[in-house]
């Protein structure tokens, strides 16, 4: 989460001071607790004519924590103007990148404004926190139970990176087994298993009639097992990409841990080099063994279905420093 609010705010979330008793909630909650609601599978995405009734009363919860959420928002805004008049050094974030752009999306009556951006700030805290570590979470697991691979990837960081400590943005190219790893962990272990669209038009698919207005739910944890797409889709098999294969954003649709299309995940460019250089990083600097229960008894896998897919049963590991 820090990673995102010093993108947009140049700003540690968790730095501040805890919430008065009583009082209103920091972001950094506010976020985690609309991530659990918007994780509770809701009757009315499947029965949309009962919708109005918030049966579970999901929506009316949700709206105090989006409006805490907008406060802060407006708070930062407020602060960061005060700045810029006091002639502060601009952070170049999201923020100055919101301000500087501002003015203009006002003269040209754009749909973006002060409002559409704090639903985008606020989305992207619920949709980029929890995915992007669940990933790396996932990658050290199979990892740690596939010591071989553990051990390539080390060797490939090793032969690329040497001695060098800080793993750097364009390093990321020059590991293609890395990269392979990556691949096989988002497609076993994709961190958002199901995705929504909604039918704009009526449109035919393969035969089938979608009626306009129709929700349509994308598995894309069936997609990435589906042994008509993949050669033992159950096997943790990094190689397979090694030949170039698919990509992210491939038109042959195997690989979509990040949807696809015009709704495609905006936080992939970001994703990609976090989940990266974090990866490479613990890889290079650390070596990593297993706790001796998890030894004996073998990581457990065993996926919980929420928000995002994280790890039954939270991956615990030894680290080692490594002199470099
Ligand atoms: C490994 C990490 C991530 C995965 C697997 C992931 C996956 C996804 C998926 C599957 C979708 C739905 C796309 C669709 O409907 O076709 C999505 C949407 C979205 N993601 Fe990500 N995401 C990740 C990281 C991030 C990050 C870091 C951010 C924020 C910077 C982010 C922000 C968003 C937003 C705002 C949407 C909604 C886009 C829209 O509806 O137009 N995601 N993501």
């Amino acid at each position: 989460m820090n990673i995102l609010s010093r993108m947009m705010f140049s700003v540690d979330l968790d730095s501040g001071p805890p919430p008065s008793p009583g009082g209103r909630r920091g972001l950094s909650d506010a976020v985690k607790e609309a991530t659990i609601l918007a994780a509770t599978p809701n009757v009315s995405d499947f029965f949309p004519a009962i919708a109005a009734a918030d049966l579970q009363g999901l929506r009316c919860r949700m709206g105090p924590l989006v409006a805490d959420a907008h406060k802060i928002l407006d708070e930062l805004f407020a602060q960061r103007l005060l700045d810029r008049e006091a002639c502060e050094p601009p952070k170049n974030d999201m923020l100055d990148a919101v301000l500087d752009k501002e003015h203009e999306w006002q003269q040209e009556g754009s749909m973006i404004n002060r409002s559409t951006i704090k639903g985008l700030f606020t989305d992207m805290f619920v949709a980029g926190s929890d995915t992007s570590s669940t990933t790396i979470e996932w990658a050290m697991a199979a990892l740690l139970k596939n010591p071989q691979v553990m051990e390539k990837v080390k060797g490939e960081l090793m032969r690329v990176l040497g001695n060098k400590t800080q793993v750097e943005e364009s390093d990321i190219a020059q590991l293609p087994y890395l990269q392979a790893v990556v691949k096989e962990v988002l497609r076993l272990y994709p961190s958002v298993a199901t995705t929504f669209y909604r039918a704009e038009a009526t449109v035919q698919v393969q035969g089938y009639t979608i009626p306009e207005g129709t929700t349509i739910i994308l598995n894309i944890w069936a997609v990435h097992r589906d042994a008509d797409v993949w050669t033992d889709p159950d096997k943790f098999m990094p190689e397979r990409f090694m030949d170039g294969g698919s990509d992210f954003s491939s038109k042959d649709c195997k690989l979509i841990p990040f949807g696809g299309g015009r709704r495609i995940c905006i936080g992939l460019p970001l994703a990609y080099r976090t989940v990266h250089l974090i990866l490479a990083s613990l890889l290079h600097q650390f070596d990593w063994i297993l706790p001796e229960e998890a030894m004996e008894n073998g990581v457990d896998m065993t996926e919980k279905f929420g928000l995002v897919i994280s790890m039954a049963t939270p991956l615990k590991a030894i680290a080692k420093k490594r002199d470099l």
